[in-house]
């Protein structure tokens, strides 16, 4: 029997369009009084310490136990870095007062995905603290289990247990035969592993805390696309994870009943850090719609005809979204309490043999959190968070759950839809067929969390699973496809103003630039005053130096008040963006010269280099003919008197036949001579060997000229000629060095 069957609902990257919410909002004002108007306050925080004490394996009973035993806080909860402290008295992020607030609405809507890996750099560039900023690597989807208590039915019927909790975020899952012959079929044990295992004694205050959803909170808040949804059969907990108890809705809910779900236990807890963050501006709106049948429904807003709204593609954000969803804005605490009050009543529950409150549709409940935080820089910096509380329905056996006429027709959407999600999440687990062909289309619920499922959110899923051993086979299939969702891996991005993304992403490459081109600055500088550089190279540093130094040809970028800069109309944001773009190529340009120049220098070093080597090389070779040569060259000798050469004395000796004791006094003679010799004698000397080659080249030229005009008379004489020159050239190199 279905009790409710109402309407609508959402979930996606961009919404509609802005126009779209502001219509929303107008034709559905009684909704949003019901939602945000109900003036209740629950400041006092819900500490449910109801004690209970701890287990390892399921027995009869759930009552007495405390806390999850086999909990494993070592594995997902961490995987992300922790986030950076709270407000930093920077005062300029609560400026913008409400007047600012409804265009991030709209702006959101227009959002696009961003890199983490970008925002890790813009962000830390803007806030100027290095690399604090949550770095986002691809990772894996966080997944939980959670062992709901057998039922008083379970027990009455003294229904077996068919997990054991081993710790480490193990759960052990019997065989399905039964009696003596399960205890020797040791094969079909199964032992699956997860982030964290709730033991049926599990506190809903303990699924707060060691699920990992304080940190989809906090990451949402940071701007991340963020997902909890609970996984199970009908009767599993589903429900009562996120929500509570059925009967906590049914009239005036009590804040501080211990039963409240996860839902309740983040709204406290995303307002607490809220109001931590003083130095940023936070507009949360929240959204509520089931997806029933098929059929998308707003559940703040079913209508009296429950019209469906449509699921669309957007080209912009690259995603799904619902048409026409009802948007609420919540300031408060209770804005956000009453629409999970109202979207509660309104969803579609119905009774089976399995559970006498059994949801009949998937729910998604999403916060978006718009946040809006000035940096060091001045720049405001937005960003478009939210998070999406996601109860699905629970998978039948209508066999079991003696369903029939439209609680049959629901049962047999939602087992079709979870059998879309399920081979969804199979393919996505899979490497090979990951980046295939994923049935997202096949069905609404795989459409709208499939920015979850695989894209760039940052996705806790809690598997919710009955310990009764007549479930074993829906408990296997269960935590099956949880293992399988657990090897999904995401990449989670942030999501931002994309103008502003831009312009603080450009801002870091000037920053960038600058630098590099300060640290080619130094580098040249250093060459140039070591060892200036003539010649072209030399020219071209000097040009380039005074190029980057006096800025010519680079690009002037106005002086931009940043405060300002949300106030600036998209013409002029547009303007700001090219100049920098522009400066960006010019200071690249620059760099490029600069880099050439470098290039150059180094090549000519290592030309001198090569150079001084070879003459280092020849100079050894010289010295060393010098010494072991039989033949010293001829040294002319020079007048002690005038220091002038004497013509006719150069003497050509042998010292081999000279005795040993002759030698020295040679040598001495030769070092005496050389130290004699002047520097205008050796002038001489080289001049007179120039002379004697220029005039031996001369003559190589004039033959070949004459023997070319007498070559037209006799060829076989201008043969004999061109043989005799071929032996020209062999002197003339060696002389002329
Ligand atoms: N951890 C728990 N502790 C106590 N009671 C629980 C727990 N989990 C579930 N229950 C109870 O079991 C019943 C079924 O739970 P619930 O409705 O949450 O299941 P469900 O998975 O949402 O089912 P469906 O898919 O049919 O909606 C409820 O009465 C609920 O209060």
């Amino acid at each position: 029997m279905v009790r409710r069957a109402s309407s609508v609902p959402h979930l996606s990257n961009s919404g509609g369009s802005s126009a779209d919410s502001v219509t929303a909002r107008g034709r559905a004002p009684a909704a949003a009084g019901a939602a945000a108007g109900r003036g209740r306050r629950t400041t006092g925080g819900n500490k449910a310490t109801t004690p209970t004490e701890p287990r390892r394996q399921i027995s009869g009973s759930s009552s007495g136990s405390r806390m999850p035993r086999s909990r494993s806080l070592t594995n997902g909860m961490r995987r992300f870095s922790p986030q950076k402290g709270g407000g930093s008295g920077s005062s300029g992020g609560g400026t913008g007062g409400s007047s600012r607030n409804t265009p991030y609405f709209l702006r959101s809507r227009e959002n696009e995905i961003g890199s983490a890996d970008t925002l890790e750099v813009v962000a830390s560039k803007s806030t100027g603290t290095g690399s604090e900023e949550p770095s986002t690597p691809e990772d894996n989807i966080n997944v939980v289990v959670r062992v709901r208590p057998l039922n008083d039915k379970e027990k009455r019927d003294r229904h077996g247990a068919t997990l054991q909790f081993p710790g480490n975020g193990q759960v052990i899952i019997e065989g399905s035969d039964t009696g003596a012959k399960r205890s020797h079929n040791r094969d079909s044990v199964r032992v699956f592993t997860y982030n964290v295992v709730f033991e049926p004694g599990a506190t809903q205050e303990d699924i707060l805390d060691y699920s990992g959803i304080k940190r989809i909170i906090e990451m949402g808040i940071e701007g991340f696309s963020c997902t909890a949804f609970c996984y199970g059969q009908t009767g599993s907990g589903k429900t009562h994870t996120l929500t509570g108890p059925p009967d906590l809705f049914m009239g005036k809910p009590n804040p501080k009943d211990p039963g409240h779900g996860l839902i309740f236990r983040s709204f406290l807890y995303l307002f607490q850090l809220i109001k931590n963050r003083k130095d940023v501006n936070y507009v949360l709106k929240a959204s509520f719609m089931e997806i029933y049948n098929e059929r998308v429904i707003d559940l703040l807003n079913p209508g009296s005809a429950r019209k469906p709204l449509a699921v669309r593609w957007s080209k912009k954000s690259g995603g799904f979204f619902v048409e026409n969803l009802f948007t609420v804005d919540c300031e408060e605490l209770d804005d956000l309490l009453a629409v999970l009050e109202e979207g509660m009543r309104n969803r579609a529950v119905g009774s089976h043999a399995m559970n006498d409150h059994s949801s009949r549709s998937h729910t998604i409940l999403t916060v978006h959190i718009l946040s809006d935080q000035q940096t060091d820089g001045g720049v405001f910096l937005s960003k478009h968070g939210k998070i999406n509380f996601v109860d699905l329905a629970g998978s039948e056996l209508t066999k079991k759950t003696m369903s029939e006429g439209k609680t049959l027709e629901e049962a047999n959407n939602i087992n079709k839809s979870l059998m879309v999600l399920g081979y969804c999440i199979s393919s996505l687990s899979d490497n090979k067929k990951r980046s295939g062909h994923i049935p997202y289309r096949d069905s609404q619920l795989t459409k709208l969390l499939a920015d979850s499922l695989a894209g760039n959110g940052v996705t806790l899923m809690i598997a919710c699973v009955s310990p009764a051993h007549y479930n074993h086979a829906e408990t296997l299939n269960t935590l099956r496809y949880a293992s399988r969702a657990k090897r999904i891996r995401t990449k989670p991005v942030i999501m931002m103003d994309p103008r502003e993304a831009l312009i603080l992403s450009l801002k870091r490459d000037v920053h960038a630039l600058q630098m590099e081109n300060e640290h080619l600055k130094a580098a040249l500088n250093l060459h140039h005053q070591s060892a200036p550089i003539d010649g072209l190279a030399g020219n071209l540093i000097e040009q380039q130096l005074e190029r980057v130094n006096t800025g010519d040809g680079g690009i002037a970028v106005p002086k931009v008040d940043l405060e300002r800069l949300p106030e600036l109309d998209g013409t002029e944001l547009a303007e700001l963006v090219k100049l920098y773009m522009a400066e960006n190529e010019s200071l690249r340009q620059e760099n490029n010269h600069l880099f050439t120049v470098r290039e150059t220098i180094l090549r000519d070093q290592e030309i001198v280099c090569r150079e001084n080597e070879r003459l280092l090389k020849k100079l050894e070779e010289v010295n060393n003919v010098c010494v072991r040569s039989p033949l010293i060259p001829a040294r002319p000798a020079f007048s002690p008197t005038t220091g002038k050469e004497t013509p006719g004395t150069e003497i050509w000796t042998n010292p081999e036949p000279i005795l040993a004791a002759a030698i020295l006094p040679l040598e001495q003679r030769m070092s005496e001579n050389a130290d004699k010799r002047t520097h205008t004698a050796q002038r001489r000397i080289d001049e007179q060997r120039i002379a004697r080659n220029i005039l031996l080249m001369a003559n190589a030229f004039r033959k070949p000229q004459a023997q070319l005009e007498s070559s037209t008379k006799d060829p076989t004489e201008a043969h004999n000629n061109n043989e005799h020159n071929e032996t020209q050239p062999d002197l003339m190199p060696d002389m002329l060095t």
